[in-house]
């Protein structure tokens, strides 16, 4: 899919989609549970829809309610098939491993497109240390598995990715751990282990003893299940909406509803950003108000613990008046693309000098891009980045493989355009 954005005057009100880390961990702690779940505000991205075929092998049933909810029924992790696919998702394939390895049956774990570079070997390390048996392909997809995980004191290293630690502590609680530890080593990208324990609680699992995100510690006592129904909302997604309110602050105008400001979401920090960068807006309950768009000063921003927010970011520094420096880079080279080069190459296109100095980024913003040719380099955030950089480039920017936003937010164009940025494209938009 090519998809061509003109400069534009955007006006109007959005909502921000459903957040797929809120999805995502929603279905999982639906399927561990024993009883019902409904399922509010359902995402329907694909990483979404990938969670819900997983759960489905793993013995859930997911019904689709006339409101629009989802229900979700679960005995408890039982797989009904031997191989699970995680589609694309990061989340889905780290967070969903451990709980299929609750399972004693061989089971193979898949994905596809990107999800098969990036690396697994964690699994290799850890899995033989809880009882699995585990073979991989080099420490990448696929990964055959043989459980039953068996909870143990183990220190595992948080410093590639969250995500890791987000399965583990679900299949711990889903086990009813009893008096152990899990131990973590330079955990990056907290908030989202945050966002795991509260939706831990929220499904009324098991919730550990969190010590400085060092150490979570599953007591002595059995888990209290006070209910076998959960009524859970999936919240508004920080994550796209920052993309959304970056085009408030460079177009002006605008008003993205839905985002909660008391969320644990990591990417809720891109207010501080829009803050410090001089963005005209007022938060007023869930709705956060651009006015006419201001002169926007360069900014400082550490997105070690929020790295999703590097391509939103990028696209804001171009149109502030000078230097911006990001710092992060180097939790970005094993997402969905190695972002730190992926963003310099092709905001480069649009005509933005920008500089990789270590774990650093460097734009030289307020002189103004212009459209180009760009490729999304199958990236769902490298395509939404272009997308909101061109809004106020000089010409038209044409996104090859623009149909990548659809792995987290596939109405993401049809949604600027409803705010009436000028989209067009060579199939039709949501
Ligand atoms: O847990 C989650 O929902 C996520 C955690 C982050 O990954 P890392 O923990 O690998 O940084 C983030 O980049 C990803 O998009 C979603
Ligand atoms: C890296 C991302 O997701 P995941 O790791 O879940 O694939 C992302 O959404 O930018």
């Amino acid at each position: 899919m090519q998809v061509t954005i003109q400069p534009s005057q955007l006006s109007g009100t959005i909502t921000a989609p459903a957040s797929k880390s809120s999805m995502q961990r929603a279905c999982a702690a639906a399927l561990v549970r024993k009883g019902e779940s409904i399922i509010r505000n359902p995402g329907i991205s694909n990483d979404d829809k990938a969670a819900l075929k997983v759960i489905q092998a793993l013995g859930a049933t997911v019904a689709q309610q006339e409101d629009g909810s989802i229900k979700i029924t679960s005995n408890g992790v039982n797989a009904i098939s031997t191989e699970v696919s995680n589609g694309e998702s990061g989340l889905g394939i780290r967070m969903f491993a451990p709980l299929v390895a609750i399972n004693a049956k061989e089971m193979t774990i898949n994905g596809e497109g990107s999800l098969l570079t990036r690396p697994m070997d964690f699994f290799d390390e850890i899995f033989p240390q809880l009882g699995i048996t585990i073979t991989s392909n080099g420490g990448k997809l696929p990964l055959k598995v043989k459980g039953p995980l068996q909870p143990k004191n183990i220190t595992i290293d948080g410093s590639l990715s969250s995500q890791f630690l987000t399965g583990l502590l679900l299949a711990y609680a889903a086990l009813d751990a009893k008096d152990v530890t899990i131990t973590v080593d330079n955990l990056k990208s907290k908030p989202y282990v945050d966002l795991t324990l509260s939706v831990m609680e929220q499904f009324q699992l098991k919730v550990p003893r969190n010590t400085d995100h060092k150490a979570f510690y599953f007591d002595a006592e059995p888990a209290n299940y006070q209910s076998t129904f959960i009524d859970y909302t999936v919240e508004s997604d920080w994550s796209g909406g920052a993309f959304l309110l970056v085009a408030g602050a460079i177009c002006g105008n605008i008003t993205v509803k839905g985002l909660d400001i008391a969320s644990t979401q990591a990417d809720k920090a891109v207010m501080q950003a829009l803050i410090d960068c001089g963005a005209a807006m007022t938060i007023k309950d869930n709705e956060i108000v651009f006015a006419e768009a201001a002169r926007l000063k360069p900014f400082h921003f550490d997105a070690t613990d929020c790295p999703d927010l590097f391509p939103p970011l990028a696209a804001l520094a171009a149109y502030c008046d000078g230097t911006t420096t990001i710092k992060g880079v180097l939790r970005l080279a094993h997402k969905e693309s190695d972002r730190g080069l992926t963003i310099q190459q092709e905001m480069g296109k649009m005509g933005l000098p920008a500089e990789l100095d270590g774990d650093e980024m460097q734009i030289h913003g307020g002189k103004g891009l212009h459209g180009a040719g760009v490729h999304s380099r199958h990236d769902h955030r490298i395509a939404m980045m272009c997308a909101i950089a061109g809004l106020k480039a000089d010409g038209e920017t044409v996104i090859d493989e623009a149909q990548a936003v659809s792995k987290s937010y596939p109405n993401f164009y049809g949604h600027i355009q409803s705010l009436g940025a000028k989209v067009s494209s060579n199939q039709v938009i949501n």
